[in-house]
């Protein structure tokens, strides 16, 4: 069976595009072949998708990269690597690093597990080695890849590691192969007598999540649910659009984007303003909608924060932890570019890119104002009060594994905690610039009880001139309103990303 994925483009492009290919099929001779045989450029390329692959994936672990913005430079760890990141690949390609990357990310621990299965003797394994057999595990197990395959990650480990690792990765992979033609893939299992951790260990080994969270999660929403929980966290991700009202009629873009094959559906809970890509999510970014300001890239439980917060034209409004900006945006839209708005935030470098996005959104000049500033140094009394502020503060991001797979990995117990101490600081500080009469937005995109009701009940026993109110009734959609009339979203219910969000007015 051929591969499907072709290199595509003129041939001056594609002898450009072999020059950069890393070391040892960087050769001349190589390119001639090249030309002359598609179905051999096109396995090339693939691997060099694979390659680019597990650089992210290096970087991910060793440099702490973000999953999602596959690209940027290659890890130092890999000089040979410099010249196959994802800058050089084309569109389909880097469609199919992606969906690597996003893939082992997710469900690393149990493809670990099955590697630690599969392999003849223990002991540790080359960082690059590894992430090769995660690949190859990854491709037979979920994107049911056929055996074929196996030949590219050999390929693969000659070229990355060394010659002999290639015995182990087409052993490990070829003992997968059996395992899956036979229907006897191995999975973790409950026996009698488990303690509930050890179940949560069998759950987070089948679900590919950490136990400690598992456990976490068992412990408050029971078992059922949390495997709900779970399934959600490892589906592909839900995107939705933000229309830039600013610039275009939901309608219009809507229509626009059924003419070109994209498949969208509006948003139950912001049909005004949002709608969900089904499918075609690359089309939209290569018509170049976003770029023009038509529309943004955000899940729809940041767009029920902005909502929540109810911002008005005319209005002074103050958005503390804005970047890199989405918040902002949807803001400034919503405020017809009418009014003031302010967006800070600590991090200088995330900013920088908002001024120019705001321009192309058209956000007028003069009325959004871009700082860089800890709002702990803010003193209140300084600054004309604000009618309005949103604190949409760092926090752990559990509700958005979906996207962001490697904060499964990355968060230990202990942050929820010591997240709790920042937004403390941050939602005393934030208070001092609400003006008597205005409203304080707390957000996060968590679902842990500590950062979420835990901060606010915390703040308004510090802080008696705050009272906690509803979501306007009739502009806001009351199912992702919880018992205590915060917004709280979740996956498994909700389809979108967790987030939280309480509205907190200042009385006096
Ligand atoms: C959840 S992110 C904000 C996302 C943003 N609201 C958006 O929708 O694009 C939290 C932000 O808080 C910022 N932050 C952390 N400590 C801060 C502080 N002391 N003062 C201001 N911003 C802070 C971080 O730099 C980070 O950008």
């Amino acid at each position: 069976m051929l591969h499907t994925r072709r290199f595509e483009g003129p041939a001056s492009a594609r002898v450009l595009f072999l020059r950069n290919l890393p070391s040892r099929v960087d050769r001349p001779r190589f390119v001639v072949s090249l030309q002359q045989n598609p179905a051999r450029s096109s396995a090339v390329a693939e691997n060099r998708a694979r390659t680019a692959a597990v650089q992210q994936l290096l970087r991910i672990d060793e440099e702490g990269a973000f999953v999602g913005l596959v690209g940027g430079s290659p890890t130092k760890r890999q000089p040979h690597a410099r010249k196959s990141s994802v800058a050089q690949l084309n569109s389909r390609d880097a469609r199919f690093v992606t969906e690597l990357v996003f893939g082992v990310t997710r469900w690393r621990r149990r493809l670990d597990w099955l590697i630690t299965q599969l392999r003849p003797s223990g002991g540790s394994l080359d960082p690059e080695l590894l992430q090769i057999l995660r690949l190859g595990m990854f491709e037979l197990l979920e994107l049911g890849t056929p055996d074929w395959v196996i030949n590219s990650h050999v390929e693969l480990a000659k070229e990355l590691v060394r010659p002999e690792a290639a015995r182990l990765v087409n052993g490990v992979l070829r003992s997968m192969t059996r395992m899956r033609a036979a229907n006897a893939i191995p999975m973790p299992k409950i026996e009698p007598g488990f303690s509930p951790r050890q179940r949560a260990d069998v759950f987070g080994i089948a679900s590919s999540h950490p136990t400690w969270l598992v456990e976490r999660w068992v412990q408050r929403f029971g078992e059922a649910t949390t495997l709900k929980l779970l399934a959600s966290n490892n589906r592909r991700p839900l995107y939705s659009l933000r229309v830039n009202t600013m610039k275009v009629e939901i309608g219009t873009l809507e229509e626009q984007l059924r003419e070109a094959g994209v498949d969208v559906e509006r948003s139950p809970y912001l049909p005004n303003e949002y709608l969900r890509v089904k499918s075609g999510l690359q089309e939209v970014l290569s018509q170049g909608l976003v770029s023009d300001g038509l529309c943004q890239v955000q899940d729809e439980s940041a767009g029920l924060v902005v909502s929540l917060l109810d911002c008005q034209p005319g209005e002074r409004v103050l958005d503390a932890c804005a970047a890199p900006g989405g918040k902002t945006l949807f803001a400034a839209a919503r405020m017809q570019g009418k009014g003031q708005l302010v967006a800070m935030d600590t991090n200088a470098r995330r900013l920088k890119g908002l001024p120019a996005t705001a321009s192309q959104q058209g956000v007028p000049a003069g009325f959004l104002t871009v700082g860089a500033a800890d709002l702990r140094d803010l003193p209140g009394q300084q600054h004309a009060p604000f009618d309005r502020v949103l604190l949409d503060v760092p926090c752990s991001g559990l509700g958005v594994l979906a996207k962001r797979a490697d904060l499964r990995w990355r968060r230990q117990p202990a942050d929820i905690l010591s997240n709790a101490l920042l937004q403390d600081a941050l939602l005393d500080a934030a208070a001092e610039l609400v003006k008597p009469g205005g409203l304080l937005v707390y957000s996060t995109c968590s679902i842990e009880p500590e950062e979420n009701h835990g901060r606010v009940e915390a703040f308004l026993s510090r802080h008696p001139e705050f009272c906690s109110e509803p979501a306007p009734f009739g502009a806001f959609p009351q199912e992702v309103l919880n018992e205590n009339g915060f917004m709280a979203t979740f996956p498994h219910v909700h389809g979108i990303d967790g987030a939280f969000g309480a509205r907190l007015r200042r009385c006096e």
